[in-house]
């Protein structure tokens, strides 16, 4: 690996796109459920009720800056379906968050909240910030502006946020806090992801990853690659992509290419994972110390065994899915890939395990967590590290037996392996 040295790269790098590619999350969502639904029998009022979250809110909150202006920050909650139970689902900080993909968001947790099974329908939050560009009293305030501004609608039994990109145990910790003092009791159930002290869960941190991680060895033994030697490129170095890049290396694997927002480093004969993640700052950026460093969307064509797209949405598109030489693409990030460069993919023959499978663990480990502070009562890293192989082993093999019998594409066999316990649990309610 190379040695480091500082430079200046400020930029957020943007992929191209074909004019005609749909790059609406929430129309190839709709899309991809029609056909499930359709697939598994259910009525076209089904789909008009799944297509759609019942709830979204709109906030403005209004934060006072450290330079003693008020900046009014533009924020949503987005609840999908809580036929099975409450919803459940992360907030993110990000300045390209918008309503559309907030709602995509929300639909994709019911569909991970039915795949794993977890009493949940799918709820998701946005505020449109660059928490980069803020202090931590800034920070403070908008994650304690947000919570009052969705108060009515969330809670323990109601919508339980979670982290998503950008947001952190601590961002979790201040939200707790702020809706224990407006509930005017203790409510740890109220947030998942926070510290251990608070009543955060053994494995949540890393749950992500595992859930990536247990995906990658179902995969492997699929293809008939074996996981030590493996090359492997992650996209993304945050929450999701830094722990995934270091279990794999410890696996055995050589991880030959990691990125961040600001650009990519790649080297064929490994990079040092751990000296990486040593230097890495909270935001999930190392590439800024480097001079040596290629684009994200360089790195995501270079030649590797498994590619695992772990940053944003909209990467693996109609423009580049051709020349993607992996022959195994693990979604981590939350839609990653156009439906068209699905297609393609699934032409070449690249088995993709689909975001709403292989992000899965985030959200159970999440679940783990809310069920031990209900219990007050709280359990090893072992435990939660079994319990979460088993959820994550037996959806996996659920939704290839469904893509294998009803010869669909990973992805479509998700959605029908997901939708369904939402569908019936609609039904049964009366809804449709
Ligand atoms: N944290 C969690 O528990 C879960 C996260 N996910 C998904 O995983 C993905 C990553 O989330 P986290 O790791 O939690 O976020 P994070 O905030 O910890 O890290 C985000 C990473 O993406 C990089 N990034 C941001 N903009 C980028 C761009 N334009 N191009 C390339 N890289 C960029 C950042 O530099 C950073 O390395 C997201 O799609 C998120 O929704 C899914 C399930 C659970
Ligand atoms: O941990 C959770 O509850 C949700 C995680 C999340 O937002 C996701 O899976 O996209």
């Amino acid at each position: 690996m190379k040695a480091p040295a500082p430079v200046n790269r400020h930029h957020t790098e943007k992929p191209e796109h074909k004019q005609s590619e749909s790059l609406d999350l929430l129309c190839s969502t709709q899309s991809i459920i029609k056909a499930a639904v359709k697939r598994l029998g259910y009525t076209e009022e089904m789909y008009e009720l799944l297509k759609e979250p019942l709830r979204v809110i709109t906030v403005r909150i209004p934060v006072r800056m450290d330079d003693g202006s008020i900046k009014i920050f533009t924020g949503y909650r987005s609840q999908h379906n809580d036929s099975v139970g409450p919803t459940k689902g992360g907030v993110r900080f990000h300045p390209e968050v918008n309503e559309e993909e907030v709602k995509a968001l929300s639909i994709w947790m019911s569909l991970k909240c039915g795949i794993t099974n977890l009493p949940y329908g799918g709820g998701k939050g946005g505020i449109i910030c660059d928490p980069r560009n803020m202090s931590f009293g800034e920070l403070e305030r908008l994650s304690r502006g947000y919570v009052r501004a969705i108060s009515q609608i969330v809670g323990p039994t109601k919508d339980i946020p979670a982290p998503d990109v950008y947001t952190n145990s601590q961002i979790m910790a201040w939200m707790m806090d702020e809706y224990s003092r407006l509930r005017e009791f203790d409510s740890p159930g109220f947030i998942t992801g926070k510290p251990l002290v608070l009543g955060g869960s053994q494995g949540r941190e890393t749950a992500t990853a595992r859930g990536v991680t247990i995906c990658i060895e179902e995969a492997v033994k699929k293809k008939g690659i074996s996981l030590q030697g493996a090359r492997i490129i992650v996209q993304g170095f945050g929450n999701a992509g830094s722990f995934l890049a270091k279990f794999m290396y410890d696996a055995g694997a050589k991880v030959i290419g990691i990125s961040d927002a600001n650009g990519a480093l790649y080297d064929l004969d490994g990079l040092d994972i751990p000296y990486l993640l040593d230097r890495r700052d909270s935001f999930g950026t190392v590439t800024n110390l480097f001079s040596d460093v290629i684009t994200n969307q360089e790195l995501l064509e270079k030649e590797c065994d498994i590619l695992v797209p772990a940053a944003i949405s909209n990467q693996i598109t109609a423009q580049n899915a051709d020349r993607i030489k992996a022959k195994i693409v693990v979604e981590a990030a939350n839609g990653p890939t156009t439906l068209e460069a699905t297609k393609i993919l699934d032409s070449k023959e690249v088995l993709l395990v689909p975001d709403i499978l292989a992000s899965a663990g985030g959200v159970t480990v999440s679940y783990f967590e809310w069920v031990q502070n209900n219990q007050g009562y709280y359990w090893s890293e072992e435990e939660v590290s079994r319990k979460l192989r088993k959820v994550m082993v037996d959806s996996f093999d659920a939704i290839y037996s469904m893509s294998q019998s009803h010869k669909v594409d990973m992805r479509l066999a998700a959605y029908m392996v997901g939708i369904r316990k939402h569908a019936e649990a609609s039904h049964y309610r009366g809804w449709v």
